[in-house]
Order: C-alpha cells, then structure tokens, then sequence
C-alpha cells in the first residue's frame, strides 16, 4: 500500500546516503535494499541495525538546521536502548544516561534511543521537555520557579508528586508506555549536578541563591530516521552561555533577573539610555561562563561557539554537502552582529534524518 510505499522509498533514501557516508559498496547497499524491501513488505516495518542507528542519529544532528554546535556532530555517544520496555528499566537507562554524559563535568555529547514506533506495539513517551528543568509555581505572591514549567508542574503534581516550592525544584522525570497510567520518579540527587552562579567580582544577586543545572537533556523531540520514528530518544550537549544567562535568566516571562541585577549594580533604572539592560546583560552572562569554569562544567561561549559553526561550515562544503540553518535560531542573542554568522544567510532546507517537534502527550 501506498504507506509501505512511502516507507520503502523514505529507507531506499536513508541507507544510499548512510552506507555511502559510511564507505559500503553498492553491492552491500543493494543487499540490505533488498533485505528492508522484504522487510517492510511483510511487516510495514524494519529495523536498523546499529550502526545504522548511530550514524543516523549523528546524521539528524548534522541536518538540525537551529543548532549552532553541529561542528562535533560525528562525535555523538549513541546509546541503542532499543528492547527496553519495562518502565523501571526505562527509568535507570535515564538516570545512566544522566550521569554518563556528566562525566563529573567534563560533558559527553549523547543520545539513548529507546524503541521506535512500531504498529501494534505500545509506544514510549516521555512527558518532560528536559531531563533536568526546575518547576514552575502559580502563587498569589506570583510565579515561584521557572514559568516555562507551570504547565507540566501542575502534571506532575496531579500525578502525586510534591515539590519543595523552591524556585530551582527539580521535576520528577515521567514517562508513560501506550496508554497505560504514566508514571513518574525523583532523580537520584547523587547523579545531579548544579551550579551556582556568581560573579566573578560583584554580588549582583544580592543575597538571592541563583543556581542552574549542567546539562541540558532535551527530552521531547522525535528523531525520524529512514521514515522510522523514535519518539524518546533524549539527547544533550553542552550549554552555550547565552542559553542560561540570555534567555532563561533575563527572559521576563522566565526568571527575569535583569532588574536585580542592574540594581546591584547600582545602574540606572529609571532611563533606557543608560543601557542598564545591556551592562546586566553583559555582566549576567560573564557570570555564567565564570561559574560553570569555576566548577569544571563545560560550557561554550557564544564567540566561540560562533566560531567552532565557521568550523562546522567549511568541513560541509569539504565533504560535499550544502550547509543548511535557520538564521535567526543561529544567532547567538547577546551581540549577535560580532559573530559572522549575523553577516550571512543560510537556507532553511530540512533533510532528513532530523530531530523534530511532535505534540505534547499531556494538556
Ligand atoms: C555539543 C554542544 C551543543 C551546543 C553548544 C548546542 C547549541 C545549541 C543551541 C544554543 C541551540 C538553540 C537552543 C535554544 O535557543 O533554545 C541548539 C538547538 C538545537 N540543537 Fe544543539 N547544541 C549542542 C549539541 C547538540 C546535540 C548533541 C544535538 C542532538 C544530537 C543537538 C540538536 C539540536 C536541535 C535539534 C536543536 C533545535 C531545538 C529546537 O528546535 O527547539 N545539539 N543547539
Ligand atoms: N545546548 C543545548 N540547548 C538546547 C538545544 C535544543 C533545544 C533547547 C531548548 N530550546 C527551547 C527552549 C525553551 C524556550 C526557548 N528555548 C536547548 C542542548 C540541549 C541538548 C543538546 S544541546
């Protein structure tokens, strides 16, 4: 039917492109060809073998046209978790994945991949959006937390989880198997790293305790490779400064710091012309890059992280391939007209193997 036939013609794609990026013959090529035709013939379905799955998820990172880190994108830590489906057993290949790719700090770039979709299985799905976010409280005082989280806080406390009503609470991980009731589990603190955020010469918090955790997990996405669908396969990197002292510390809808920071700074408040919001900007984000050094979290700057993309470009244009991005994820937004990447264009062209939105399995 015309779905096997998408399908086919979706795996045909992926396997020319992998098994020639991996240095196969055509003969190898058109024996597995062959061997997926049968497969998707009789199942609608068929299975990657590892390798297969590992180079297509490297692929998928190369392909995401917002990431500005895609320069190491061959140098990603596949995890195949594929076959895990008891729900305990999926929570501990979570918290291995947490500490293996903490490494003490020194962050390892990794993806685990649990079992695609596949007809007439029950899928997996795990509800949060990271592995590591901090909740988010609707008070009479105002929102406690991170505001970005109120929604899936507010799940996760029907589920029977209680939160300290701290701003930096972090979430419970919740996974949920089919249809069945999901279910929901603390993250061992032993596996968790935080870090405290101070300024390298000023107390521009005041005596507000301001932390933020190492690694970002992102774990809502959906990795399609080769008309397959993995729809939990959590993967992290490192931070770019700009992520945590830009936009999750100064957003005003997130934990919009900005005005404590520039009072501690003595600025003036009172008038846009003394730049007040830039000079906290500034001295926010030199605060996080300072902190994360400071305890041996890695973390890139967002120069550098320029830089390492320019890096990332000209290895495309070497192997053969067209550079595609998203131009204004791309820029970086602290100063983003000193990095060259402001200066140029790039064509949002989605190829795939990619990773990919897909709607939210709660309201
Ligand atoms: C190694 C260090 C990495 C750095 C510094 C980095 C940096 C970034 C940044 C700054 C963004 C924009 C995020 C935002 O503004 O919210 C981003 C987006 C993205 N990155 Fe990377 N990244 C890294 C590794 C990875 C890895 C390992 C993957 C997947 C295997 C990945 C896949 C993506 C995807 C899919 C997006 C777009 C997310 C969306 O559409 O919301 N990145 N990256
Ligand atoms: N450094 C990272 N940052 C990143 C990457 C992808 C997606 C995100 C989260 N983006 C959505 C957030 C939430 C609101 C606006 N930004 C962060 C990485 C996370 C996982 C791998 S790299």
């Amino acid at each position: 039917n015309t779905d096997r036939a998408k399908l086919m013609k979706e795996a045909e794609n992926f396997l020319t492109n992998c098994y020639d990026e991996l240095g196969y013959s055509m003969t190898e090529l058109n024996s597995r060809v062959n061997q997926v035709n049968e497969e998707i013939s009789s199942n609608g379905f068929y299975a990657h073998t590892t390798e297969e799955l590992k180079h297509g998820a490297k692929m998928a990172w190369r392909n995401s046209n917002k990431c500005i880190g895609r320069l190491f994108w061959d140098r990603l830590h596949v995890i195949d978790a594929r076959g895990t489906k008891e729900e305990n057993a999926i929570f501990e290949q979570l918290f291995n994945h947490i500490s293996f790719a903490t490494n003490g700090g020194k962050i390892i770039p990794t993806i685990t991949i649990f079992d695609p979709v596949i007809p007439g299985e029950d899928p997996i799905r795990i509800w949060n959006h990271q592995l590591l976010r901090y909740a988010g409280y609707e008070t009479e005082q105002g929102v406690i937390g991170d505001p970005d989280s109120i929604t899936f806080t507010k799940v996760c406390l029907e589920l029977g989880w209680e939160g300290n009503g701290t701003a930096f609470d972090l979430l419970p991980l919740v996974i949920q198997v089919g249809n069945k009731q999901p279910m929901w589990k603390e993250i061992p603190e032993e596996i968790i790293m935080e870090v405290p955020i101070e300024h390298p010469t000023e107390p521009i918090f005041g005596d507000m305790e301001v932390k933020w955790y190492g690694v970002p997990i992102i774990s809502d996405m959906r990795l399609e490779i080769g008309g397959i669908q993995y729809c939990a396969a959590p993967f992290n990197g490192w931070y770019m400064g700009t992520e945590v002292g830009a936009r999750n510390f100064a957003d005003e809808n997130r934990y919009n710091l900005l005005p404590l920071v520039a009072n501690n700074l003595n600025l003036d408040v009172q008038t846009n012309r003394s730049l007040w919001k830039d000079r906290a900007l500034v001295e926010l984000n030199l605060a996080v890059l300072y902190s994360y050094q400071q305890h041996g979290v890695t973390i890139v700057d967002h120069h550098t992280a320029a830089q390492q993309f320019l890096a990332f470009e000209n290895k495309e244009i070497q192997s053969g391939r067209d550079v595609t991005g998203m131009w204004s994820w791309l820029i970086p937004p602290v100063s983003p007209a000193t990095t060259h990447v402001f200066h140029k264009r790039y064509e949002n062209k989605v190829i795939t193997p990619n990773y990919y939105y897909q709607e939210k399995p709660f309201i």
